[in-house]
Parts: C-alpha cells; sequence; structure tokens
C-alpha cells in the first residue's frame, strides 16, 4: 500500500520581489516499508519535497497525500534526521534521545525504557550517560537515528544525515543506518547527493530534473543474488550500470 503520495505537486516560493518555481508536477509514490532515496542538482527542490511530506510546507497546487489521507498538518507518524545532529551540549545521551518524546508528551518512563533499549542494541549501551561532546561525529549520528527511533515513527525522512561527516565514517554509518531501518521495517527517504549511497542503501534512486523540478527518472534498484549489504552493494556487478546510467542523468543538468 502506498504511505506517501505525491499528485501533481507544484511548489512555489514567493518573497516580496521574488517568486521561484521549486516544484512542478511531481508525481512519486512510496509504499510501505521502501526505502527510496532522490538525488537531483543543486537547489532542484530535494529539501522543499522533504518538507511537504513532513506537512511543514503545503503544497501550491496538487495533494500530498499519508496513509492514504490528505496531509493537512504535520503528522507524529513522521520522523526527521538532518545534517546536522542537534543534539544538545548540556543534556547527557540518554536525556537528548527523549526530547522528542518530551516534546510529544510521550511516557518518560516508557521512552526512556525504549532508549536504553535501542542503545544497546545499536552498539552505544555504554554511553548513555556521556555528553555529545565525547562523542565521535559518527556517533553523534547514531544518536540523532535513535532519538528519531525512540518516537517510533512509521516513515523517516532522512536529510543528508551523512555528508557533514569523513568518507570512511560516511560509509561504515550508512551501512549501519540502513541495517537498522530496514531491521525496523521503516519507510524511509533519504536526500543525497551522493549516488552511490542512493544506490546503495534504497530500493529506488529518484531521479529529479533542475528546477521547475519534477521526478525525471525512477530506478528500481534490485541484485541478482538479493540485497547484498549496502558497504558490499559497491561491489555487486550491478552497481556500475546503475552509478553510470544516473551519473548521465545527472550529468546532463551540468552540460545543460
Ligand atoms: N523559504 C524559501 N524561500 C524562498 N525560496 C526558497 C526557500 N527555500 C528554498 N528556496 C528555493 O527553492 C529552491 C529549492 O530549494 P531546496 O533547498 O529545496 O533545494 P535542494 O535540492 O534541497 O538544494 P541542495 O541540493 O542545494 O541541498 C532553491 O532555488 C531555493 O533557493
Amino acid at each position: 500500500m502506498a504511505q506517501i503520495e505525491l499528485n501533481d505537486v507544484c511548489l512555489r516560493y514567493f518573497t516580496i520581489n521574488e517568486e521561484t518555481e521549486a516544484l512542478r508536477n511531481v508525481n512519486l509514490s512510496v509504499d510501505e516499508g521502501e526505502f527510496i532515496s532522490i538525488v537531483g542538482p543543486s537547489g532542484c527542490g530535494k529539501s522543499t519535497l522533504l518538507s511537504l511530506v513532513s506537512g511543514v510546507i503545503k503544497p501550491t497546487e496538487g495533494e500530498v497525500t499519508l496513509f492514504g489521507e490528505k496531509l493537512k498538518e504535520t503528522s507524529d507518524r513522521i520522523g526527521y534526521m538532518l545534517q546536522n545532529d542537534h543534539l544538545f551540549e548540556w543534556r547527557n545521551v540518554l536525556n537528548n534521545l527523549l526530547v522528542g518524546a518530551e516534546i510529544r508528551g510521550i511516557n518518560r518512563k516508557e521512552a526512556k525504557e525504549r532508549a536504553l533499549d535501542l542503545l544497546n542494541r545499536y552498539g552505544m549501551g555504554d554511553f548513555a550517560h556521556h555528553s555529545p561532546k565525547q562523542l565521535s561525529g559518527g556517533m553523534r549520528q547514531r544518536v540523532a537515528l535513535i532519538r528519531t527511533l525512540v518516537i517510533q515513527p512509521e516513515i523517516l525522512l532522512l536529510d543528508e544525515p551523512f555528508s557533514a561527516l569523513d568518507y570512511q565514517t560516511r560509509l561504515t554509518l550508512s551501512d549501519e543506518i540502513s541495517t537498522i531501518l530496514r531491521e525496523q521495517k521503516k519507510t524511509v527517504v533519504l536526500v543525497t547527493h551522493d549516488i552511490s549511497e542512493a544506490i546503495a542503501m534504497a530500493d529506488r534512486v529518484i531521479v529529479m530534473s533542475k528546477r521547475p523540478s519534477f521526478v525525471k527518472r525512477d530506478y528500481k534498484i534490485s541484485f541478482a543474488g538479493g540485497r547484498p549489504s549496502p558497504f558490499y552493494t559497491r561491489q555487486a556487478p550491478e552497481y556500475n550500470d546503475y552509478f553510470n546510467e544516473i551519473w548521465k542523468e545527472l550529468e546532463e543538468h551540468v552540460h545543460a
């Protein structure tokens, strides 16, 4: 069943003396439990698309449907993870994990149990009482993901969550996080500039056109022997073909 649907969505930003047409007739459907990535030229409207799905902004035209209902306001069933981890330096890791639960009025005891369980499960059990300052960039992003999972969203929107990390951490963390999200059976929309990350992590890669942006291509990513872990995806024979095709699609924009 489609959990997210965008039907002919247009988005224009209006400022005092300018109108920016970011999205034009975007049509997209994401099924429950599906993991998709969105790539496209810089400034084409990828983050805008996530904001529309989260309900933070409303389409100028068209409709966003979540769980079969027209989206009217922000939904508690959605979690967001960004490039910046937004951890509070004055709170320890565990108390950072409880922030979302506090905002949403989730029972503290229940949220704390869930947070500790997730920390243990994902190799961070020894860091519950550490300050964020004592963590590496990769660990901080792992905490940011766990903070999102504590509120048990069904849909996760990831906006360039690895782009501030060094290359090696980025590879390891993208591998870990996609394993966690698949294990948790979340529906995921990942925005990334990194084609290789998009292919390695997702079931589908959506290529957006330049602005005013629409869905230019929708690649289903499949591997003959079944999906390997993201790290090994890069060694699968199909990987290079996907990479070259998507790169060609994007390169057209650079030389346009
Ligand atoms: N609040 C806003 N007001 C006016 N224009 C905006 C606003 N937010 C975004 N834009 C414009 O809309 C277009 C799409 O922006 P958006 O950030 O969604 O693109 P993006 O594909 O995520 O960018 P990038 O690849 O650089 O991260 C850009 O031209 C941007 O300048």
